[in-house]
């Protein structure tokens, strides 16, 4: 039946007792798919009945239908024309694994980060309005961990107040990538099982409030939503559904099936990888959330803050140890920035853990109540660089940029495990002012990274190979790929190379940039964040400055928008992979 639909025109052709038999072929279409070529998975399979009676009752997509962060819009992508590109998802060339309005015009909105769809979803109505299409239906579906975040809460407050035409739908799981937290939450639980009246929170806010429903019940569902595709006004449907519905394993384990990455299609086990940690170096992530529980042993001030990445960024360590002193905050980037700061003037030295792509959600907490204040928070930046396979949306590539331009606040980037473990350790006994640590999703370069913590001098940076004729200065782990450039050249070669590992990018080594520049008459800086504003272009200002000017060839990430795929394709495209640095190296040498 799934072959025989193109297009929710498709859909609507069929009789409603023909829904169930869909709902169980896309869940074996995504399960096939997810299986092999990875994605998010437990979402998906939570909404497969939802997103058949949104597209079977609303006319998308005249009627506008928008995700919230858009990692549960599989269905939605099979039902509108993608079923034949869908083994393409997330990879290199082909769709993206969310909403992207110039792949169909089914994706109304461009998500990936969450919290926006309400606020989309009224601007598009109140435009209908203006436009004077009254007959338009606007409808946002958003999870129970996303409209807990301030944005969310803005656009509720302000639809409020409208006669806009605007259904939002909220898909409750009782989970987020993690657990749900907060009184939201708990409000939302009572409601469910019936000991608190139903919406009054959303009435309190003038919203029509109506549920809950069962979001796996298709006649429920399309019965209801065609009742709402009558009303008018901003109102909210309720609508509970389990993560995961469908495979045993996604249900049981919804945190680790969010994103399982590769999984058996038939048994839906993850296979175990044997003796994985004694094979493989530890993820930065991984180091940072054990370091950070040793530190916390030492010191009973230090806390860790995540805003609703506890498993992501490895904050769970603490979490488990030190219950009282590690909070998930939620998706509220804004408050656990300003929160980490309210901390810090009680005397708590704060380790405040965002991925570096939703920290751009906090740009002005991080001016405001922190550097401005000049307080001891530590930012640990998880996920900068590019990313991979999530795309344009969650590349952790402007922070150096924005960062840098923020008076009293440090930046460093270490190359290695040992190095952030380091850094880590060296901001614990820091005082004087914000420090921010950013470092790559996924895994490092050495397998023993438990070293005797070494304090580091601030603004220092070291040279890790001499040379004679060109000097590479890299920021970050980014080194890794200059290592195997300078190795993949041949012998006479190699010796003509120096690499520096310049660590911080505020305050940048000028005693040693000093060195290098009257050293070398050919210097190349490599970094995997923004070229505008970033790292190679603070060093190329200081010679500017101080020496009259001095050719230096920069590489990092261009001014574009880079799209999804392997970590080593999308270097390669932004011209800092290996290939590309030695390219250059074997062009100056
Ligand atoms: C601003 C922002 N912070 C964090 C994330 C990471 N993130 C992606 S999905 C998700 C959980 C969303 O939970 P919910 O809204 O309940 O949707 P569900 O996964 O349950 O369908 C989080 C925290 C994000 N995408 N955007
Ligand atoms: C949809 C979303 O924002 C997250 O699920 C994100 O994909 C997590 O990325 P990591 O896999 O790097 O934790
Ligand atoms: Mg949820």
């Amino acid at each position: 039946m799934l072959h025989d639909i193109n297009s929710p025109k498709d859909l609507r052709k069929l009789s409603l007792i023909q829904l169930p038999d869909l709902a169980q072929e896309l869940r074996e279409f995504i399960i096939d798919i997810v299986a092999t070529k990875e994605g998010h998975l437990g979402a998906s399979l939570g909404v497969v009945e939802l997103t058949i009676a949104l597209h079977y009752v609303f006319n998308t997509p005249d009627d506008l239908l928008v995700w919230d962060v858009g990692h549960q819009a599989y269905v939605h992508k099979l039902l509108t024309g993608r079923r034949d590109r869908f083994h393409t998802n997330r990879q290199l060339g082909g769709i993206s694994g969310f909403p992207v309005r110039e792949e169909s015009p089914y994706d109304t909105f461009g998500v990936g980060h969450s919290s926006t769809s309400i606020s989309a979803a009224l601007g598009m109505a109140i435009a209908s309005q203006l436009q004077g299409e009254g007959t338009k239906q606007h409808i946002a579906v958003i999870g129970d961990a996303s409209i807990a975040s301030g944005m969310a809460f803005e656009a509720l407050n302000h639809a409020g107040v409208t006669n806009a035409n605007l259904l939002i739908i909220l898909n409750d799981n009782a989970i987020g990538i993690d657990p749900s937290v907060g009184a939201l939450k708990e409000y939302f639980a009572k409601t469910t099982v019936g000991d608190t009246p139903g919406g009054t929170i959303f009435e309190a806010l003038s919203l029509t409030y109506k549920g809950p429903v069962d979001g796996h019940n298709l006649d429920a569902l399309v019965k209801e939503l065609k009742r709402q595709k009558e009303l008018k006004g901003p109102r909210i449907l309720h609508v509970v559904t389990k993560k995961g519905k469908g495979l045993r394993q996604a249900e049981e384990d919804q945190v680790r099936y969010h994103a399982p990455g590769k999984f058996d299609k038939l048994t839906g086990d993850i296979p175990k990888v044997t003796n994985a940690h004694e094979q493989l170096p530890e993820k930065f992530q991984e180091v940072f959330g054990k370091t950070l529980v040793e530190l916390a042993e030492a010191n009973s001030k230090i806390i860790g803050i995540t805003p609703a990445m506890p498993t992501g960024s490895s904050l769970t360590y603490m979490m488990e140890r030190f219950p009282k002193r590690a909070f998930d905050v939620g998706i509220a980037e804004q408050h656990a920035v300003t929160f980490s700061a309210g901390m810090a003037t009680q005397g708590f030295k704060v380790f405040c853990v965002i991925y570096s792509t939703f920290l751009q959600r906090a740009y002005d907490q991080v001016i405001h109540d922190v550097a401005l204040q000049n307080l001891p928070v530590v930012f640990c930046i998880d996920r900068a660089g590019l990313v991979g396979n999530d795309g344009a949306t969650h590349h952790g590539v402007f922070d150096l940029a924005y960062l840098n331009a923020i008076p009293n606040l440090r930046i460093a980037a270490p190359a290695t495990l040992i190095d952030l473990r380091n850094l880590l350790y060296t901001a614990s006994i820091d005082q004087d002012g914000p420090i921010a640590i950013r470092y790559p999703r996924g895994r490092g370069e050495v397998l023993q990274w438990k070293r005797p913590f070494k304090q580091l001098e601030i603004g220092k940076g070291k040279q890790l190979k001499a040379g004679i004729t060109v000097a590479v200065l890299s920021l970050g782990a980014i080194a890794g790929n200059v290592t195997m450039a300078i190795q993949g050249l041949p012998q006479h070669d190699q010796e003509k190379v120096a690499h520096y590992d310049m660590r911080w990018m505020k305050p940048l080594d000028h005693e040693l940039l000093d060195q290098i520049v009257t050293q070398f008459d050919h210097i190349i800086t490599v970094e995997d964040s923004v070229i505008k504003g970033g790292f190679g272009e603070a060093v190329v200002c200081y010679f500017a400055k101080r020496w009259q000017g001095k050719h230096v060839e920069v590489l990092g990430i261009p001014d574009q928008f880079i799209e999804h795929g392997s970590t080593m394709e999308l270097k390669e495209i932004a011209g800092i992979s290996t290939g590309n640095i030695q390219k250059l190296l074997q062009d100056m040498i």
